[in-house]
């Protein structure tokens, strides 16, 4: 086998005794080198979705040699299908085809596709292998990453799930190419996330780059993901099951969660979801008095750049927020427990927020 080409970049998620590798680069899909040595047995169960399937499968199956057994899924593409049903059909592929303990799964495609296919993973006869390959910015620079799995329920986001590792995470850069404006400006949402819980110095360098970020100058695009990935690799090796450091990943999401389990499952893009959450979590933090007018106008400036929205949706009340936070996974013993900044670069868990600081932030956050 050949040795892998140096244009492209090798971190690795450190867990205790194992670890597996984050490769990044341009033309990834279709070459064997990457894929292959990831697969626990011959079986292997590609599952994919409508939209990326025409558009990546073949390439992929390229870097799948002839000797193993290969079957493809195909799902519904959104968010909105980001259920049980859909992994149960995960399952039933499986059954069908016969595969065991040794096979391994294979999620091309975004963030619904690889959270589903972790937890189908993680399910299928006690736990199975997977290889994550992500193709939408937001699930390079975060969902691939971790082993947070899961399903979504009605009343509220990834409520079912399982932590379940994958054995490698393979970031063809060249899928970018293809993404629409809008899921771009999703996962600059939570590469800024980044920036904004542990790294002022990578906050500054995408308020200088988020032009050419737009313009998916290949450069910028992969230091940013890079960079995102490498700080998540961090944070995931210190607290794999989110007892602690972990939940700072979460920053805007208690917000941003209400309002996609409130405005239906698919109608706000998760990224957008918590690009609004982290703008509300940034003016509690003024409200609370860690971060001063310029630091929230910061906040707001780069999510503008990312063409990302600024307002509530104008059909939620402050009574439709506090009802989906409460079941927030984050809580304990009653108590919301926010992710707030200290300053920017710097967040923490809080769970001591006044209720009618809370309430004063949601009765005057504007909605549109
Ligand atoms: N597990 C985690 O740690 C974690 C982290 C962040 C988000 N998430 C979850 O990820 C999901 C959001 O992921 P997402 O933003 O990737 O959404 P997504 O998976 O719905 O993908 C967005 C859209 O882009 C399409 N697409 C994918 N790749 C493409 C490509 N290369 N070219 C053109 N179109 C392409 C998809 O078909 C879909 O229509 C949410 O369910 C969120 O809860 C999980
Ligand atoms: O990896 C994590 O930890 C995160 O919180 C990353 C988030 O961006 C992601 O949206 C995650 O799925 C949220 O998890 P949840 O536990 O709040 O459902
Ligand atoms: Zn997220």
């Amino acid at each position: 086998m050949t040795q892998p080409d140096d244009a492209l970049s090798t971190l690795r998620v450190a867990l205790g005794e194992r670890s597996y590798p984050i490769h990044i680069g341009p033309g990834l899909l279709g070459d064997p080198q990457w894929l292959t040595p990831h697969l626990a047995g011959r079986q292997v169960m590609v599952v994919t979705n409508e939209t990326v399937a025409p558009l990546y499968l073949s390439r992929l199956r390229q870097g799948l040699g002839d000797d193993l057994d290969v079957r493809e899924l195909v799902l519904p593409d959104g968010e909105a299908t980001k259920t049980l049903a859909s992994v149960e059909r995960i399952w039933d592929a499986l059954l069908e085809a016969g595969f065991n303990r040794r096979c391994t799964l294979v999620a091309l495609g975004g963030g619904v596709i690889g959270d589903m296919v972790g937890f189908a993973a993680a399910c299928y006869q006690r736990g199975v292998a997977f290889v994550q390959v992500p193709t939408t910015l937001l699930s390079q620079v975060d969902s691939s990453v971790g082993g947070k799995t899961g399903v979504n329920h009605p009343r509220g986001k990834n409520m079912i799930g399982a932590f379940w590792q994958p054995r490698a995470v393979l970031i063809d850069t060249d899928t970018l190419a293809t993404l629409p404006p809008r899921e771009l400006s999703a996962g600059l949402a939570e590469v800024i996330k980044y920036g904004l819980i542990r790294d002022p110095g990578f906050l500054g360098w995408l308020e200088t780059h988020m032009a050419a970020l737009r313009g998916l100058e290949a450069a910028a695009l992969t230091r940013a993901i890079e960079r995102s990935c490498s700080l998540k690799a961090e944070i995931v090796a210190e607290d794999e099951t989110e007892q602690g450091v972990r939940a700072l990943l979460n920053l805007g999401h208690t917000f941003g969660h209400a309002i996609e389990a409130h405005q239906g499952y698919g109608r706000w893009l998760h990224g957008e979801a918590v690009g609004t959450g982290m703008l509300m979590a940034a003016e509690l933090s003024q409200r609370l008095g860690w971060l001063g007018d310029a630091d929230v106008a910061r906040v707001r400036a780069i999510l503008a750049a990312a063409a990302l929205p600024l307002e509530a949706p104008a059909d939620m009340a402050s009574r439709d927020f506090l009802a989906v936070m409460r079941l927030d996974k984050k809580n304990l013993d009653d108590r919301l427990r926010l992710i707030l900044l200290r300053r920017l670069g710097e967040a923490c868990i809080h769970d001591q927020t006044p209720p009618e600081c809370l309430a004063a932030l949601l009765e005057g956050f504007p909605r549109r």
